[in-house]
């Protein structure tokens, strides 16, 4: 997250990204005290005009391209793929650019330095999330991890997450990972057609075995169902017009028979589905604890930690924690793994260089394992590339600054939404839209993994169980299929289009490939 939908969700918004100012505070409690007709949107103009030009002597800002009048850069922020307009606009603008929307800043960092010196350097300050009243406080979500707000309740998610998911717990984790990417190689062999089911069925077996101990056969599972409809519903219902409240929180107070209301209408049919899948699956597990058949996992083990003393508070936390991974995990992970075979689709040279490595290391009489990593470097820069190549969350998940910052001699204000531009940085390179894996070879470039699962203190606390998932796979296909071109009834192979879903995870448009077991 990013994760899935969640990422997606915040993705939606991000341009948004609202910033909760005390004034936008203020205006929510001094109108929520009138009933609600047209006037609301009038009190919201003229207060925001009012402040705009009360607080327009302001200190310098970071450069941003000119904004209008209280609408600020809204018209120029770009739709489909954001990260690819804030990198064009980095060699105008520079590495930390402002943009406002609606008296709200948005900060987009183009640059290595600039998001280790302000998400890293000073975590302690940049580590908050936006506050998002569509997502969290009308669909349900709050609880989610992802979106927690700084503070101690961000602090317990942490260390519940990390109790199961840190370098040292993931490694007994592996045996889940390698017994469902056996699973994944033999899907691939068996029914080629459909290899992106089989890689979805991957990570969400992974996920779901280790947060609830359900085995996953397949992606039709009731689990897996529940997860896929609230991740979607919120999707569907995060349109741009709902999204208004984000800007304005006070419509969240717009009773549902009111005619502006259709977004709370469709919020609440969102969360519903967002508290059934957060409350299915940790039913079951307390009930299975209950009659002693319990397969151990972060549910069980949260549960079991804090004892019978477990307030109501700790259970919601332990949900969200466990709600939230399927979220994070599954996109992501599927969205890494496609790319590496459209990458092999497109390269076969890279595919045979890693093959061949494949074959000199492993033999041909078993499969490869973790502990063989060190041993193929070539592979290694092919996940690199492929990390870098397309990130699959190029803009991260916004954080927000908690209190006003200068930078560079530039004034950051507090509340500001900090976007780190991941997909800017990772451009950084010769020939950036290449698929070289070679250049990773010499050392001397950043390596990828650095960046792609965020910074600082929200960085993903998942990326070691989610790297060593992405080797064993790799790894897997590389000694056990061969990837190559589809081809037409000519016989001709087919070039697949090199596209992306726009969408805060940036997902492989659907290719055609062939996929066979190697003899
Ligand atoms: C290759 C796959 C993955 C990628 C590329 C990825 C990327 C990211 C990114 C960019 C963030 C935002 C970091 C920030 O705010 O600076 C994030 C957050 C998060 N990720 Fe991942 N992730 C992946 C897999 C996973 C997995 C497998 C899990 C769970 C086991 C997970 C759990 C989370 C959680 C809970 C957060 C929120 C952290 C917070 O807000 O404090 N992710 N991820």
């Amino acid at each position: 997250m990013i994760g899935g939908y969640l990422l997606k969700g915040t993705l939606n918004r991000s341009p948004t990204i609202v910033r909760s100012t005390s004034l936008l505070l203020m205006v929510e409690s001094f109108t929520s005290l009138l009933s609600f007709g047209g006037y609301e949107f009038l009190i919201i103009f003229v207060v925001v005009a009012l402040s705009y030009r009360y607080t327009s002597s302001r200190l310098r800002l970071p450069p941003g391209p000119t904004p209008l009048p209280i609408l600020g850069n809204i018209h120029q922020i770009p739709v489909a793929s954001p990260e690819e307009g804030f990198a064009r606009w980095r060699q105008k603008y520079g590495d930390v650019i402002h943009l406002s929307i609606l008296r709200s800043s948005l900060i987009v960092l183009n640059s290595l330095d600039s998001a280790r010196d302000l998400l890293e350097k000073k975590s302690a300050i940049y580590s908050d999330r936006p506050r998002f009243v569509l997502l969290n406080e009308l669909m349900g979500w709050h609880n989610a991890s992802t979106h927690v707000r700084y503070g101690p309740r961000f602090r317990k998610h942490r260390r519940f997450i990390h109790q199961t998911f840190n370098q040292q717990a993931a490694l007994s984790l592996r045996p889940v990972q390698e017994k469902e990417t056996l699973n994944l190689v033999r899907g691939f062999v068996d029914t080629p057609e459909q290899f992106a089911q089989h890689i979805r069925r991957f990570a969400a077996a992974t996920i779901m075995k280790i947060t609830y101990g359900r085995d996953i056969t397949s992606v039709s599972d009731e689990f897996v169902l529940l997860a896929e409809r609230a991740g979607s519903l919120t999707v569907q219902s995060g349109t741009p017009a709902a999204s208004l409240v984000d800007f304005f929180p006070i419509m969240k107070h717009i009773p549902t028979w009111a005619p502006l209301a259709g977004f709370k209408r469709n919020a609440r049919v969102v969360k519903e589905a967002v508290d059934r899948m957060m409350n299915i699956p940790f039913e079951m597990v307390k009930d299975q604890m209950v009659s002693g058949t319990a397969n151990p996992c972060l549910t069980s083990r949260l549960l079991e930690a804090c004892g019978e003393t477990a307030s109501f508070e700790d259970e919601e936390d332990i949900k969200g924690v466990a709600g939230t991974m399927y979220a994070a995990a599954e996109d992501t992970t599927v969205c890494v793994l496609v790319t590496f075979v459209l990458a092999m689709v497109l390269h076969p040279q890279n595919f045979k260089k890693a093959q061949e490595e494949m074959d000199k290391v492993i033999g041909v009489n078993r499969v490869p394992s973790i502990e063989d990593r060190g041993d193929l470097p070539y592979l290694e820069c092919v996940l690199k590339e492929v990390y870098r190549w397309n990130p699959a969350a190029p803009l991260g998940i916004p954080h927000r600054l908690m209190e006003a910052d200068v930078y560079n001699e530039h004034y950051i204000p507090e509340g500001s939404t900090v976007v780190a531009n991941i997909y800017a940085m990772l451009q950084e390179c010769s020939n950036p839209r290449q698929f070289h894996p070679e250049r990773h070879l010499k050392g001397d470039l950043i390596d990828p993994q650095e960046l792609v699962f965020g910074f600082g203190r929200r960085r993903c606390p998942g990326r070691y169980f989610a790297d060593t998932g992405v080797w064993l796979v790799a790894a897997n296909l590389v000694a056990s299929v061969n990837i190559s071109k589809a081809k037409n009834e000519l016989g001709e192979e087919i070039n697949p289009e090199v596209a992306f879903t726009p969408g805060f995870i940036r997902h492989p448009k659907p290719f055609p490939c062939q996929i066979t077991a190697r003899a």
